[in-house]
């Protein structure tokens, strides 16, 4: 048994510049110990535990790493099960945030600091495994006597680094025992297996992080290529490097002579600096292809197997299949050529992360729309309405954004989320967008561009995932060229627009009218339309689009005597009216009517009839229509 004394003289010896058989690492983190962290062999220090308060905020940063991480660390403890490991994970401060160990040996393992909480930073503990591994950024094991502090010497400790997607150490994954066998090399299992958990981290990591980039797997050998990739990287459309595990980083330091100690030196660099690749040729190198042809030369000379995954959004298990157009999707209507190619085009886009502008006159069903681009997406998350047109100005900012507790005179004292972040993993449908001030613009802006949201008050960017489509009735580009609405962000939300045909050009006309009269069902039973009274609503104008038919059935279904609606029931303004006219008949009950049902609420007349609010205020004094008290 080697006491503390020879251990404190060994200690000495080194610090001489003696050579003791010692590993090197060892050797270093004893001097930094002794130089840096002016510590004391003679003085043992009992393991530190910090209070519950300070954990707690520790573990609250580490939130995301630690979900991230909990499914390879029980993974690991069942592979090491019964033979009293105890596995930690540590955030960049060496501080204990994750547990997993025997709860039989719970009251030895907190008294060695095997737990959560415990701070095993070099300075603090000396030199230790988690310790050694945030200073020198690598896996290794500090077994029994190579422990620094006296007090930790019956241990033996395996660590290795968890980088995160931008090459920067976010926490260590370490594997301890309380009692081990003298020998040191008897832990180069303990160090293989922590070695693989690490890598499979930092890959579900990158993973999670890259949606809407491309990821770039390898292997060097074509077997485990597709099943459990050695290293990736992710790179944006433009070709450049935007996040890597460990391993990737360190394929492209080799391969570009750079150092993976400087991550700046890699990420946002172009990858064919590193590897004979160019962004074009990412889609020869998908599943499509048989593994051993995908074979990818770096810049030093070296071939790996390489698989490219292509920029995608999470789905649920009942995703979009390929080829396949989702059930909400065939909803948008019937199946004429014009529609199908339609619903065609909004199966391919619902499927993609991009920004999506519908354009279609007022009640043609842009917001139908929308919710059928949500559903067929697959996104985990809600679909978030907000129309910019219906609410005030200086609450848009607030219903957005959210604010902070007390960020203003009348604030709730909790604060609120904004819609932006119920949106998370989902989407968000701005609609009336060309009526969103051109400040609340510029903010608008920042969340697609950063991908994060600053609420009212706050100092903090909290990061969002979401998915934007929006809407508007009059062509955004004009708005643009009348300087009303920012050039940039049209750009941003318009990377695909979906023009909705009005329904006067539909050409599925009669399939509309078909599902309009089934949500009238009476008592079960679907109305149906005379042949004359279908020809009278063919040839209307339909300025308020489906919203009007929708109306102007609902009436239809209330007054007719049967289940057959005659043109008598439908309103007498309607063969071929030109558009707001047919709110001119002469005495204006069609409108009293009209706005009764809507509570008064002009807006909302105006919007059924399709024209505008002074129109219907024009309509209400030329008839002398009052609410009926
Ligand atoms: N494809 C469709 N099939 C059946 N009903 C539809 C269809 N599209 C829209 N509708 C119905 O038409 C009405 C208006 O649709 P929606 O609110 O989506 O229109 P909008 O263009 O967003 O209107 P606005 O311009 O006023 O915002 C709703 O009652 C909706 O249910």
């Amino acid at each position: 048994m080697f006491s503390h004394s020879e251990h404190i003289r060994e200690i000495e010896r080194v610090s001489r510049g003696l050579v003791t058989g010692r590993d090197d690492m060892v050797v270093q983190s004893w001097l930094r110990c002794l130089d840096q962290h002016r510590l004391d062999p003679t003085h043992a220090c009992e393991a530190f535990i910090l209070p519950e308060a300070r954990l707690r905020e520790h573990r609250q940063r580490s939130e995301d790493l630690i979900r991230i991480a909990r499914s390879g660390l029980e993974h690991l403890f069942h592979q090491v099960a019964g033979q009293n490991y105890v596995l930690l994970l540590s955030d960049r401060k060496g501080v204990t945030v994750e547990f997993l160990g025997d709860p039989l040996f719970d009251n030895n393992l907190r008294k060695a600091g095997l737990y959560l909480g415990s701070e095993w930073s070099e300075s603090r503990a000396g030199t230790c495994a988690v310790g050694a591994c945030i200073e020198t950024g690598e896996a290794l094991t500090i077994h029994q006597t190579d422990h620094f502090d006296n007090t930790h010497t019956p241990l033996s400790c395996t660590a290795a680094p968890i980088y995160d997607t931008t090459g920067e150490l976010a926490a260590v994954l370490d594997i301890s025992l309380l009692s081990s066998p003298i020998l040191k090399a008897s832990q180069s299992l303990a160090r293989h297996l922590v070695g693989a958990t690490v890598r499979r981290i930092e890959l579900a990591n990158l993973m999670a992080q890259t949606r809407h980039e491309w990821v770039l797997r390898f292997s060097r050998s074509p077997e485990f290529l597709d099943v459990d990739p050695e290293a990736a990287i992710s790179i944006d459309g433009g070709g450049r490097i935007i996040g890597m595990t460990h391993g990737g980083a360190q394929i492209l330091a080799r391969a570009g002579g750079a150092d993976w100690r400087t991550p700046a030196s890699l990420i946002g660099q172009p990858v064919s600096k590193f590897l004979n690749l160019e962004v074009d040729g990412l889609s020869e190198l998908t599943r499509r292809r048989p593994t051993q042809d995908r074979l990818v030369f770096a810049r030093d000379g070296n071939a790996l197997f390489a698989h490219a995954i292509e920029p995608q959004i999470q789905r649920r298990a009942s995703a979009w299949v390929h080829g396949e157009i989702p059930q909400a999707i065939r909803r948008l209507g019937g199946d004429t050529p014009e529609i199908v190619a339609l619903q065609a085009k909004v199966a391919k886009l619902a499927r993609t992360a991009l920004p999506v502008l519908i354009q279609g006159e007022t009640g043609s069903g842009k917001e139908h729309l929308a919710r059928a681009i949500h559903e067929g997406s697959g996104l985990t998350g809600g679909f978030v309405a907000i129309n910019c047109a219906a609410i005030p100005e200086q609450l848009i900012e607030s219903e957005l954004f959210g604010y902070m507790p007390g960020a203003f005179t009348g604030a709730s004292a909790r604060g609120r989320k904004g819609l932006v972040e119920q949106a998370e993993r989902g989407t968000l449908f701005l609609d009336e967008i060309g009526d969103m001030p051109l400040a609340l613009q510029s903010r608008l802006l920042r969340v697609l561009a950063e991908k994060e949201v600053l609420p009212i008050g706050g100092h903090e960017p909290r990061p969002v995932n979401i998915r934007i489509v929006s809407a508007s009735h009059r062509p955004l580009h004009e708005l643009v060229a009348e300087g009303r609405f920012r050039q940039d962000l049209f750009y941003r939300l318009n990377a695909a627009t979906l023009a909705l045909p009005p329904l006067r050009e539909r050409t599925d006309f009669e399939w509309i009218i078909a599902r309009v009269l089934e949500r009238h069902a009476k008592d079960g039973k679907v109305p149906v339309l005379s042949s004359l009274a279908l020809d009278l609503l063919k040839r209307h104008d339909w300025p308020g689009n489906i919203r009007e038919l929708d109306n102007v059935l609902a009436v239809a279904v209330a007054l007719s005597e049967g289940d057959v609606i005659e043109p008598s029931d439908l309103p007498e303004t309607l063969p071929g009216a030109p558009s707001g006219a047919h709110m001119a008949d002469d005495t204006g009950g069609e409108l009293r009517r009209l706005l009764s049902a809507c509570n008064w609420n002009v807006s909302e007349a105006a919007r059924q009839l399709g024209v505008d609010r002074s129109t219907v205020h024009r309509q209400i004094r030329r008839f002398g229509i009052a609410p009926k008290h």
